[in-house]
């Protein structure tokens, strides 16, 4: 029986890291994978997932009308495949979500989903509130806040780091324009407190 996984953690915390993991591991065992992930993000090329830690691999770009069951099955028609592993899942539209869980129940083809829970008004995105209805298995990608504490929620700021409390749900950026923190702190810095310096890596 195939499954629908939804990996969920807030930002950089090593979803595309442990999605290009799992592809490896199929892959390298001679199993056929399908990669998707969302065409609006390109901050590191278009049609392609890349983790922070330099690992990266094509994947096919979803947009808001891409029928991801359509698609999929047109490449196992083509060549079988073992997996179907989706980045930047925050993004699909509940439909999307619907067709990646016929693909589970129909095809028997394991759909493995990776994104964010909450925007960063804490609010659910809505593909993300339909993984968390229908998938078979949840699973939590920790990370910390500056504070020690695990980070769960996602802080958008400007250019001097002060928090940005209003604007649309979608804007694609890095480290540079979202800090991960725990609710504590998430809640201070909306509520106007400076947020926490991380020691910098760079
Ligand atoms: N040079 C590095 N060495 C080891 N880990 C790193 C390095 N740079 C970033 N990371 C870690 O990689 C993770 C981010 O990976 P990534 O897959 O890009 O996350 P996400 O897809 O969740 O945004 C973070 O946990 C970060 O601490
Ligand atoms: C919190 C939040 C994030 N986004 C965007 C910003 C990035 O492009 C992606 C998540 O990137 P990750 O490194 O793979 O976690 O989502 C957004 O559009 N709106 C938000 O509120
Ligand atoms: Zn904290």
């Amino acid at each position: 029986m195939a499954k629908l996984y939804f990996y969920y953690a807030s930002m950089n915390a090593g979803k595309s890291t442990m999605l290009l993991q799992a592809d490896f591991n199929y892959r390298e065992r001679g199993m056929n994978t399908m990669l998707f992930t969302a065409a609006i993000d390109d901050r590191f090329a278009y049609g392609t997932i890349a983790s922070r830690i330099g690992l990266s691999q094509p994947a096919t770009p979803f947009h808001m009308g891409t029928d991801l069951e359509v698609c999929a099955l047109e490449r196992h028609g083509q060549t079988p495949l073992a997996c179907v592993l989706v980045d930047e899942a925050q993004f699909l539209t509940p439909e999307q979500v619907d067709q990646l869980a016929r693909l589970a129940d129909r095809h028997r083809i394991p759909v493995l989903c990776y994104g964010l829970r909450t925007d960063f008004k804490g609010q659910l995105f809505p593909g993300s509130a339909r993984l968390l209805a229908l998938a078979d298995a949840l699973s939590e990608i920790k990370s910390v806040c500056v504070c020690g504490a695990k980070a769960t929620m996602n802080l958008r700021v400007d250019g001097q780091g002060k928090a940005i409390v209003e604007g649309a749900q979608t804007e694609i950026g890095g480290n540079d324009r979202y800090v991960a923190l725990c609710r504590r702190h998430f809640g201070e810095a909306l509520a106007g407190g400076t947020v926490l310096e991380a020691p910098s890596l760079r």
